[in-house]
């Protein structure tokens, strides 16, 4: 029997980056195998770059990394921040999606990860098994770059190449300068200062960085950041130096887009800036890289440096002001689907 087109469920698929089944040197290291392998993240010729990338690069890195997992790892759950809060942000919205759904289709909430597990081809059969004919991909990224958002179209398109029966798919737009997220971001730094037990003087919004080569080449990423930047300042009522914009996890020898956020904290504190807050704001959860890199390492240069008090404000993840942004999307993006 054929379901009806319009009572087939409707599914979403949340996607985020990826991370390693364990904090153990070979499962960290089979994850980055497959991340820094990707074209779209590492822009070197294959026949360089392969060799490198095994024979140096993974021996050295897997070890390293697995311990600043380690330190970050949620116990409770067994499990990496980053997947932990996806999946808690996925079984959120198809709550939300649940009820005040209007509409005969239910929607179907799912999630996956570009490089590990749980897999885009998991996630996409899984919701089509379930009967999903059409589905919303959400790339959680809200600044565009070909090294994340483009490269889950990319993998998307593949798994879709074998397949027979394709369902029908949309991809959530980037999100940068939407009043929904900029809003989230100001509510939850507002409310994360205070909670704090001392006033800043400096806030300071760090984004991932991205190799300069790929901003020169066209990535609008750079400047998507900057729009986001400038944008939660207006609604926070901010100047430029109270808050302040950076680019943190550069990774190798190659120049990254600038400022660098090691550089700004430690220039910071010799200027004597002593209360810093950090935010996050192109992380829709917390991973390794808010927790470890920001919460534990830049906290612990400030301090070195001369900071006395260091405050880090957790991502959106799937707090209130995190999962109303996400509930807004959806259903924006759904808007004659559901
Ligand atoms: C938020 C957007 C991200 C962009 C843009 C991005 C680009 C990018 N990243 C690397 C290298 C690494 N990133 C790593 C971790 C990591 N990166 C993002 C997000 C973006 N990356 C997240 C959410 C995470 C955390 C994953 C987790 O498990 O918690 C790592 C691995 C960690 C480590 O070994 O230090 C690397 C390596 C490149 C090269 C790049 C752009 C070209
Ligand atoms: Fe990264
Ligand atoms: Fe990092």
């Amino acid at each position: 029997m054929v379901t009806p087109f319009d009572a087939a469920p409707i599914g979403v698929l949340l996607v985020n980056l990826g991370t390693p089944d364990a904090p153990e040197p070979q499962a960290v290291r089979r994850y980055l195998a497959e991340f820094l392998s990707d074209p779209r993240v590492v822009e070197l010729p294959k026949l360089f770059w392969a060799p490198a990338l095994h024979g140096i690069v993974l021996p050295l890195r897997a070890q390293k990394s697995a311990q600043a997992y380690a330190a970050i790892w949620n116990k409770e759950l067994n499990d990496s921040p980053l997947r932990a809060i996806t999946r808690a942000q996925a079984e959120g919205l198809a709550e939300r999606m649940r009820s005040g759904a209007s509409g005969a289709s239910p929607v179907l909430v799912d999630f996956a990860m570009r490089y590990g597990a749980p897999s885009l081809q998991a996630g996409l059969t899984g919701l089509m098994s379930r009967g999903c004919e059409r589905i919303l991909i959400m790339p959680l990224y809200p600044q565009y770059a070909a090294a994340t958002t483009a490269t889950a179209f990319d993998a998307v398109a593949r798994i879709l190449g074998g397949m027979r029966r394709q369902p029908t798919l949309r991809f959530l737009p980037p999100y940068f300068d939407d009043p929904a997220y900029i809003d989230a971001l100001a509510s939850s730094l507002r409310a994360g200062v205070a909670a704090l037990d001392f006033e800043p003087e400096v806030m300071l919004a760090s984004f991932h960085g991205l190799p300069r080569s790929q901003v020169d080449a066209g990535d609008p990423y750079k400047a998507q950041c900057e729009a986001s930047w400038r944008l939660l300042r207006e609604a926070m009522g901010v100047s430029e130096r109270q808050l302040r914009l950076s680019f943190q996890s550069r990774f190798g020898r190659a120049k990254w887009i600038e400022p660098y956020t090691t550089e700004v904290v430690k220039a910071l504190a010799r200027e004597g800036v002593k209360r810093l807050v950090v935010m996050t704001p192109g992380f829709s959860a917390d991973c390794l890289e808010t927790l470890e890199e920001i919460g534990l390492e830049l906290r612990d240069e400030f301090l070195q440096e001369g900071g006395e008090k260091f405050a880090r404000i957790t991502c959106l993840n799937d707090g209130e002001e995190g999962m109303r942004l996400l509930e807004t999307l959806a259903r924006r993006e759904l808007q004659g689907w559901a």
